[in-house]
């Protein structure tokens, strides 16, 4: 075809038609024989009958004609071949057989061959990405290749030929996320072959190596809130293992865990027979920082499942998108959600334990009369919920893989705000109970920091250090704020008599923590300061103690103050909520005018006079809604605290010409915006 096609160029170039015979033309093309001998002969006919009215036109045409004709037929032919020969699957983006495939394609070199590269600085556990190698002098320049396979891509697997090409959109951010990307990209893989099982074996080839890999990582999805709702589980990421043994928690609890979460993913069958739902939900309560999350962890590890965490208050998870997020779970997924008790209303509104300084800080700027406008104040004032309702959590959670063995994981610092509903087994079927840590926890914890491994001079047979040798350790970082551990003289220690052993320093540091006063956590920071020195560690932790309750007791200071300002901005918000019992505030609604302010600080100033008892001032002063102000939502008079971040009027005369005149000469001194 292709030598069909020169020759025809090669005569539309050298041969003027007009002036030659008709059988010349054919002649000259080479075809006047043969294979193509009626085509010539169609070509000649066509060049006499039109002769030298536009004898090129009609060969160009008829050129044309025969190359298209060519191109549809050889099309034809590929489809044959195809649907006859080859065995064609696509993989959405999102899958998780997306990666495997590309875990394969990355390990069999595919990318070698390819053209098109996303170069990325973000260094991740990715096992599809190419990393760059060291150079000579050492250095290593940290960027990885992410081959975007954008263009088909040929190579040999097992005997068999397959060509692979993905679709779709590719970014940068994409590849830091996956390497299916956010784009609802696809890859299609063709293998020349009639035999299904080809194509089975292929994939079970690529989810083979892709365990293989990942066996040291646990692989956890997320959702990536700046893709928006339309993507589930758009980030993936790899997580050294964690063994179990690293959980310290109260005898016996981590293997419970384990065990009944074994037993759950190997009686399918008896779950079928039960007419049983085959879905085990948990509930990991406590305070932060004791080990819920990675109590998590350390199972999915130690049972080579894949991780979807999933957060209530993300931006745009409803009801519809948890749905689909948990439908879109394969079997043997865990699902957790954290924070479930985000999903409830909660009895004290007031809790300023929930909010961080940022969020303090914004709520009390955000709610600062002088600040707020019209319906602004009311929208700032909510807590900020999740757009989940309880009864569409209860349906996802009653559904999660009833037939797929997903197990449901959901953590909480706050048990006491979930619903009665959600705990009935069935949905919950295991609670575990998470405390600050306890003497043994302590003892259990330092043990895994100092293994008798990396300190043979403190076993029981080997050398004794004696006390005070050698230099003094460095001081811990400080943990808490302003802490130093000094490496202060320690009767116990430091006494001749001392077996510095570990098994002496593992009570002796037990002994000193105290019990249910800190959280794993905590003692863990601290413990990372010494991570050389475990007699310095044990010499530090009484001084730790005493600073973690300094801490601890400024802490609840500061929270009681932060409750009051809270408590007492709710109340004076609500005393002035259309519609919540309160009137409008004076000035609030129409801020910012001159009369505004006025009639705010009038108010205000009347309000002040009236709740401390104070004389009425002698000229009468306007108040737009008078009843908002002498009780707060019926809890009594107004506090000169309530109203000190308020406006107040330089004076009771420019009050008396307030009423008396407009434009009024009146000066109100407005506050700065309490943030405190
Ligand atoms: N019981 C524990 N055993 C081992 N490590 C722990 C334990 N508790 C906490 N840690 C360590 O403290 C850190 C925080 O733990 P983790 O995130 O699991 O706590 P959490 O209870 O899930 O907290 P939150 O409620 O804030 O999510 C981790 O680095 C973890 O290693």
């Amino acid at each position: 075809m292709a030598s069909l096609v020169y020759r025809l160029l090669g005569s539309l170039h050298s041969a003027p038609v007009a002036d030659k015979a008709p059988g010349h033309v054919a002649a000259s093309v080479g075809l006047g024989r043969g294979l193509f001998s009626p085509l010539s002969e169609f070509l000649g006919a066509a060049n006499a009958l039109l002769g030298a009215y536009g004898g090129n036109s009609v060969k160009l045409l008829v050129l044309g004609s025969i190359i298209e004709t060519g191109r549809r037929l050889f099309q034809w032919f590929m489809a044959r071949f195809s649907i006859e020969y080859c065995t064609t699957m696509r993989l959405a983006s999102g899958d998780p057989a997306y990666e495997w495939v590309v875990l394969l394609l990355t390990q069999e070199d595919v990318w070698r061959r390819a053209r098109d590269f996303i170069v990325t600085a973000n260094n991740s556990r990715r096992k599809w990405a190419v990393r760059t190698e060291l150079k000579e002098d050492g250095t290593k320049v940290n960027a990885e290749y992410v081959p975007t396979y954008a263009r088909p891509q040929l190579f040999r697997w097992r005997g068999y030929w397959v060509e692979i090409q993905r679709t779709g959109n590719i970014t940068a951010v994409d590849t830091q996320q996956s390497p299916q990307g956010a784009g609802g990209a696809s890859m299609t893989v063709t293998i020349y072959t009639l035999d299904m099982k080809v194509l089975s074996d292929f994939m079970e080839d690529a989810h083979d190596r892709y365990v293989q890999v990942n066996r040291p990582h646990v692989v956890v999805h997320m959702i990536e809130q700046n893709f928006g709702p339309n993507h589930l589980w758009s980030t993936a990421k790899h997580k050294m293992k964690r063994p179990l043994s690293s959980i310290i928690l109260p005898h016996g609890v981590v293997d419970s865990l384990v065990d009944d979460a074994k037993e759950f993913i190997s009686s399918e069958g008896w779950y079928a027979e039960a007419g049983i739902p085959h879905r085990r939900g948990y509930l990991l309560y406590g305070p932060p920082g004791t080990g819920k999350t990675s109590t998590i962890y350390a199972l999915a590890g130690a049972l080579n499942l894949e991780i979807y965490v999933l957060s209530l208050s993300s931006r745009f998870v409803d009801d519809a998108y948890l749905q689909r997020a948990a439908s879109a779970i394969p079997k043997h997924g865990i699902f957790v959600i954290e924070d479930i008790d985000c999903a409830f209303p909660r009895r004290d509104e007031d809790d300023p334990d929930d909010m961080d300084d940022a969020s303090y800080a914004a709520f009390m700027h955000n709610t600062n009369p002088t600040r707020m406008v019209g319906g602004m104040r009311t929208m700032m004032a909510q807590p900020v919920r999740t757009a989940v309702t309880l009864s569409g959590l209860l349906n996802v959670i009653d559904g999660v893989g009833s037939e797929e063995g997903k197990l449901f994981f959901a953590t909480t610092n706050h048990i006491e705000r979930l619903d009665p509903a959600l705990l009935r087994p069935g949905r919950i079927d295991m609670k575990v109970q998470y405390e600050m840590a306890t003497k043994e926890q302590a003892g259990k914890l330092f043990e895994r920091f100092f293994p008798e491994t990396r300190f043979p001079e403190l076993s029981e047979g080997g050398a004794r250090i004696a006390p005070q040798s050698g230099p003094a350790p460095s001081p811990a970082p400080s943990y808490f704020r302003n802490a130093a551990a000094v490496d202060l003289p320690d009767p116990e220690l430091d006494s001749p008599t001392s077996a510095l052993t570990l098994s002496f320093l593992v009570n002796l540091f037990a002994d000193r923590i105290p019990e249910g006063e800190f959280t794993t956590a905590e003692l863990q920071g601290y413990l990372q300061g010494y991570k050389t020195a475990p007699v310095a560690a044990v010499r530090g932790a009484m001084t730790f103690v005493e600073k973690g309750r300094e801490e601890r007791k400024d802490r609840d200071r500061i929270k009681t103050e932060r409750r009051a300002r809270v408590r007492e901005r709710r109340a004076l918000l609500a005393a002035n909520t259309p519609g919540a019992g309160g009137g409008l505030m004076p000035g609030v609604a129409v801020a910012n005018t001159r009369s505004a302010r006025m009639e705010r600080g009038l108010g205000m100033l009347a309000a002040s006079a009236q709740a401390s008892g104070a004389a009425t001032p002698a000229v009468p002063v306007p108040m737009p809604v008078p009843e908002a102000l002498p009780t707060l939502n019926g809890n009594g008079p107004v506090s000169a605290e309530t109203l000190a971040p308020l406006p107040k009027v330089n004076g009771v005369a420019s009050a008396a010409s307030a009423e008396t005149s407009s434009p009024v000469p009146v000066t109100l001194s407005l506050p700065e915006a309490e943030t405190r």
